[in-house]
């Protein structure tokens, strides 16, 4: 608590680097948020107990000034004590119950340190280790994937391209890969983005909407994954279910994300870059709260048929599907910044700046009523609830919470 703020100094601000953490304000990190709470909860209670496996994608070419890259290096996996470990963490707990392997722990929507907490066995390495996937189905006959592991975030897809092609096209081929030979093989519900519908015109955006113009790398390579989920499901019979997240945001949320630097700049005196589209166009998201987000993921977990393949051949047709994950209402990027004003109490140093072209468009709307209707998803939260929530964890979690929010 000496030193406010210099934790989230320490925080790379781009997606593809270690995000610390171990908060050194202990106490703030043994607060269970609700929604991750309400995850590993659902975790227990529906799913049985859950493997998470802890992706961190090292670069293909490493950044010798980036340590904690190099430390990504050193995992161990193996032996008879750790594969006890997979196979107790991963054993259902009822009968009828199912054993997820879960990738991306190191995220967002999945968090390692609360679920280590509750008894889940973290198990660190790249999705592009296709011995150690081939391990964890050995050890264990996972009966679905919730595949989150991702180079996520639309910008920083120019200063690290290769990151993205990594994690977002190698590693889920990877990933298929072992699924497609798995014996049984799983169902996969994998984190697609809403990126994918590009420079698309036509709103709300329906899944059956053009999306064949990716307006950054990162939206070509999840677009990408979506064509890939297509072969997999054509040729071997694979489950795959794409949700299309749009903006998710909410407590534990990545640093650098807009709603979350522009919160940390506010709090400091700083400028906030507000883009602008062309004639003073307002630029806007659907932005989305990750407990909408966390439920649609179950939603379609727990709706997910059984792949029809065995020993990497299909047996007949199976499930392929895809889903906005969205909240319905698009809030220009001026409103998200004046909410933030009034709940953190301090007037942003607004600086209106025009769209660069690095990939963002200019909207994003999502119609769910496919979601709606398949998995029963209906988002709840919006941008004021949430936003409120989220500054209430920021300030706590950053312990430089005097200006308290409401
Ligand atoms: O739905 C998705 O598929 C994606 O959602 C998210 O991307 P975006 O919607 O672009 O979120 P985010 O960067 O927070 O910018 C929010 C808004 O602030 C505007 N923005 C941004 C930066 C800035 O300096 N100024 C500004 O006005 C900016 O123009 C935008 O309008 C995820 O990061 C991405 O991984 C992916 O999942």
């Amino acid at each position: 608590m000496s030193k406010p703020m210099s934790h989230l100094d320490n925080i790379p601000s781009t997606p593809g680097k270690f995000k610390m953490e171990k908060s050194p304000f202990v106490h703030n990190r043994l607060r269970w948020h609700s929604s991750l709470a309400k995850l590993a909860f659902w975790s227990f209670i529906f799913l049985g107990l859950i493997l998470i496996f802890f992706f961190r994608s090292p670069p293909s070419n490493p950044l010798p000034q980036d340590p904690s890259r190099r430390s990504l290096r050193t995992y161990n996996w193996g032996g008879p004590a750790w594969e006890k470990r997979v196979r107790s963490s991963a054993r259902a707990r009822s009968r009828n119950g199912i054993s997820v392997l879960v990738t991306g722990a190191a995220g967002f929507v999945a968090r390692q340190a609360l679920l280590e907490r509750s008894g889940v066995f973290i198990v660190e390495g790249d999705i592009n280790d296709s011995p150690l996937l081939k391990k964890l189905f050995e050890v264990v006959a996972f009966s679905h994937v919730m595949h989150l592991a991702a180079q996520a975030g639309v910008r920083y897809a120019m200063e690290n391209p290769s990151s993205y092609v990594h994690s977002n096209i190698a590693g889920l081929v990877s990933l298929l890969e072992i699924c497609k030979s798995a014996n049984p093989q799983p169902a996969i519900v994998w984190a697609s983005s809403s990126s994918v519908y590009g420079l698309n015109t036509k709103v709300p955006f329906s899944e059956k909407d053009r999306t064949d113009q990716p307006a950054s790398l990162y939206a070509a390579t999840k677009k990408a994954g979506e064509e890939i989920a297509h072969t997999y499901n054509h040729i071997y019979g694979l489950s795959l279910t794409g949700l299309r997240f749009f903006t998710v945001y909410g407590p534990w949320g990545r640093p650098d994300m807009a709603y979350f630097f522009f919160t940390r700049d506010i709090l400091k005196g700083k400028s906030i870059p507000i883009f602008e589209a062309a004639n003073h166009g307002t630029v806007a998201r659907d932005f989305t709260y990750i407990d909408d987000i966390v439920k649609g993921c179950l939603a379609a977990l727990d709706t997910a048929e059984k792949s029809t393949g065995n020993g990497g051949k299909k047996k007949g047709p199976a499930q392929l599907r895809v889903y906005n994950l969205g909240n319905t209402s698009p809030v220009p990027v001026s409103d998200l910044v004046s909410i933030l004003e009034r709940v953190l109490k301090v007037n942003a140093k607004r600086e209106i700046m025009k769209l660069p072209r690095n990939g963002d468009v200019q909207f994003t709307h999502a119609n769910i009523s496919l979601a709606r209707r398949e998995l029963g998803y209906k988002p709840s939260t919006d941008l004021q609830t949430g936003l409120k929530k989220f500054v209430r964890w920021y300030l706590s979690y950053y312990s430089c919470g005097e200006k308290a929010a409401s």
